[in-house]
């Protein structure tokens, strides 16, 4: 796992007039981390591009981080391992408060099965600007859903280390919102997208 002390020495920090709140008072709204956790096929992907649109049509700016794309960049390097995929949640991690200091709304989307890795997420954000989202499906429901074949792939033992299969998802205990399936039915994308954007507005994040 990687080490959150830098290896460099004789580095310093550099501070710039223009901070996040001039760009907050620019933008109108506050800059924050809405990380959204669950299982492949939970949903995130759809609740990170629904809620992104909604924010846009209010006249906020968001950004989506999303885990499988930024493994096409960024994170292309990382595999499944958990030491990979801590890594991969502390990059995007950094990234997500780049954002979040830059005043957006950022949106990130990623399995993130381990809660110490979103905890240290959580740790890099002023308080209350790390709105935890986690998509509480059944297994079964993602299974069901299964879009790109890799829970079949998973049971063929094709993939090894499929999470939920067989590798850990360990829920969070303590996220600001859940969005949950009641007897196997699932809110809308825009009922969930909804959901962050009321909680959103009443912490304020929506206004200067
Ligand atoms: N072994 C294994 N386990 C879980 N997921 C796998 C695996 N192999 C490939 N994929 C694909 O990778 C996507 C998850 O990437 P993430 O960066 O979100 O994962 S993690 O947060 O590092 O756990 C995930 O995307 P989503 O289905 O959108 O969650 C899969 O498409
Ligand atoms: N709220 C929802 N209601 C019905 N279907 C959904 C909902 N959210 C996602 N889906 C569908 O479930 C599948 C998995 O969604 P996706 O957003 O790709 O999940 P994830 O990013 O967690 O892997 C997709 O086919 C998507 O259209």
């Amino acid at each position: 796992m990687s080490s959150t002390v830098p290896k460099s020495s004789n580095i310093f920090w550099h501070d710039c007039p223009v901070g996040k709140a001039d760009r907050q008072k620019l933008l109108k709204q506050k800059g924050c981390v809405v990380w959204i956790t669950g299982l492949s096929g939970s949903g995130k992907s759809t609740l990170a591009c629904t809620l992104g649109r909604e924010l846009h049509t209010r006249g906020k700016l968001g950004y989506v981080l999303d885990g499988d794309n930024l493994r096409h960049g960024l994170n292309k390097d990382l595999g499944f391992k958990a030491e990979d995929r801590a890594e991969n949640i502390r990059r995007v991690g950094e990234v997500a408060k780049l954002f979040a200091d830059a005043g957006l709304v950022c949106i990130a989307s990623l399995i993130s099965p381990y809660r110490t890795d979103r905890e240290a997420c959580r740790a890099l954000l002023s308080d209350g600007s790390f709105v935890e989202v986690f998509l509480n499906m059944s297994l079964e429901l993602c299974e069901a859903r299964d879009p790109k074949g890799l829970y079949k792939l998973a049971r063929a033992g094709k993939i090894k280390g499929f999470t939920g299969i067989d590798d850990p998802y360990e829920a969070p205990l303590n996220c600001e919102i859940e969005i949950k399936e009641v007897n196997g039915v699932c809110p809308s994308p825009c009922d969930m997208a909804g959901q962050v954007v009321t909680y959103l507005e009443e912490k304020g994040f929506l206004d200067e």
